[in-house]
């Protein structure tokens, strides 16, 4: 499963000063993070309209989407998936609740 997300993530780095008329990717990315943040979060709504309809089939597409310009999202920024991946592992067997707990937010 993350073979797959880290192919992408690779994808997406190799189109960082590729050319923007080749590369959907690419063309994204030269507009700046900004404009990858906008994008992202189009698509986690589309993702979130998915959801509440109830479409397994739409939801699970706009999930793929949303996976997709989060990566060009984080490249942007130069945040890599081994970031990400590193800060779940850290968070690995801590329970959510007791993390909130330790926080003292109620
Ligand atoms: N997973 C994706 C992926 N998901 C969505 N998209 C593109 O994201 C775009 C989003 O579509 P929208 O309709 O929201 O965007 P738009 O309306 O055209 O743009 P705006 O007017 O909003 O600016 C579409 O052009 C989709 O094709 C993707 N483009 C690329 N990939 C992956 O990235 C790889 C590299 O792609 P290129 O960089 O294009 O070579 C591909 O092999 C894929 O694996």
């Amino acid at each position: 499963m993350t073979d797959a997300l880290s192919r992408l993530a690779t994808t997406i780095a190799a189109r960082k000063g590729a050319d923007p008329d080749t590369s959907w990717t690419a063309k994204l990315l030269a507009r700046g993070p900004e404009k990858c943040a906008e994008k992202f979060g189009e698509e986690a709504v589309e993702a979130i309209i998915e959801a509440v309809r109830g479409d397994r089939q739409k939801l699970a597409s706009e999930a793929a989407d949303v996976l997709y310009h989060l990566l060009v999202m984080l490249a942007a920024r130069d945040v890599t998936l081994d970031d990400v991946l590193a800060e779940l592992d850290r968070r690995d067997g801590t329970s959510g609740l007791a993390e909130k707990a330790a926080r003292g937010t109620p």
